[in-house]
């Protein structure tokens, strides 16, 4: 059986601060993303994890170049092992615009030996993770590939994973031992014990980008206490539902930007906490 995920199920998980709350409640996210000629992937990541309610967000880019940052809101670092070593207690969430090259590599391939906590893997990572002779991963850690990343992962055709979704979906999470999202215009969600569906999102979505954005969202909800199924749940639930949002206020599918869904975020958690509001 296969649950879907409504409006109700999501404001339940939604995490809550009390008056005395401190940064530390909303714990922290160390993005690896955007590499060469590929920075916005990771500030995309970056953006997304401080509007879901990440106490802290790290950079880890070659976005360190560059003096024109204009992104006061994290912490940047450059790609360094010795700076994933000493961030390796939060909540690491790599892949965008990452590339594959073999220093790339190393970071993954620490993370896996090391069996860090809490790892969630997008993109490049997904394509890199495809090319690693790996058993299982630890179960707290989160993969969310399209349905071309999840060929890549299972060595089979998009083809074939587009017409059995389902069934692709748990052999990849058998294989793994993790959460596996496989995102789409329904995505879906498998843990080894349930399959749950989130549909509320618009086509508005299939826009380059917009993957990285959810990539940041999932990473603060894990940072902030949920479990790393309730996390995924939540993010892919939140993130439908602001192109929703942000489609309902007049604008049309073809025009958003990845920062659109960026900007949409702190409205679509405020109205989904049950306050009444225009979108
Ligand atoms: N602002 C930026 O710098 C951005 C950087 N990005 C990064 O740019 C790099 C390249 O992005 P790409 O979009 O080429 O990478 P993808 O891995 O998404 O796409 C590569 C190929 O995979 C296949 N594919 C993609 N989506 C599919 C689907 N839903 N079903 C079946 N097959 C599918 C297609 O053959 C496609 O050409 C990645 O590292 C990505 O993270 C993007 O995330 C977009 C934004
Ligand atoms: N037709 C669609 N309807 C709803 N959501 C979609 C649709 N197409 C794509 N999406 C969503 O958009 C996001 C695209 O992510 P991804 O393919 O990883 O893009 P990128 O890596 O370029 O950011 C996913 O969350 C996916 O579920």
């Amino acid at each position: 059986m296969i649950i879907k995920i409504d409006s109700k199920d999501a404001k339940n998980l939604i995490p809550k601060r009390s008056k005395l709350s401190s940064k530390i409640d909303g714990g922290k996210v160390l993005i690896v993303a955007g590499g060469a000629g590929l920075h916005g992937a990771g500030i995309l990541s970056a953006l997304a994890a401080t509007r879901s309610g990440a106490g802290y967000t790290h950079l880890m880019t070659d976005l360190v170049k560059y003096p024109w940052v204009k992104f006061p809101d994290f912490i940047l670092h450059k790609f360094s092992l010795t700076e994933l070593k000493k961030n390796s207690k939060d909540v690491i969430a790599m892949g965008p615009g990452l590339g594959t090259a073999e220093s790339k590599k190393k970071l993954l391939r620490f993370l896996i030996k090391s069996k860090i906590e809490k790892v969630v893997l997008d993109a490049d990572a997904l394509t890199m993770l495809s090319t690693m002779k790996v058993k299982q991963l630890p179960s707290t850690w989160i993969l969310t590939p399209h349905e071309g990343e999840l060929a890549r992962l299972l060595g089979v055709t998009s083809t074939s994973v587009k017409k059995k979704r389902v069934e692709h979906l748990i052999m990849a999470q058998k294989k793994f031992g993790c959460v596996v999202l496989l995102k789409g215009a329904e995505s879906l969600i498998s843990d080894g014990k349930r399959i749950q569906k989130v549909s509320n999102g618009t086509v508005a979505l299939a826009k380059a980008g917009t993957g990285d954005v959810l990539l940041g969202m999932i990473a603060a909800f894990y940072a902030q206490g949920l479990n790393q199924v309730e996390a995924t749940v939540l993010g892919t639930f939140i993130h439908g539902q602001a192109s929703a949002d942000w489609m309902k206020k007049g604008n049309d599918h073809l025009s958003l930007r990845p920062m659109d869904l960026i900007e949409q975020i702190p409205k679509t958690i405020f109205k989904l906490r049950g306050n009444v509001v225009k979108v």
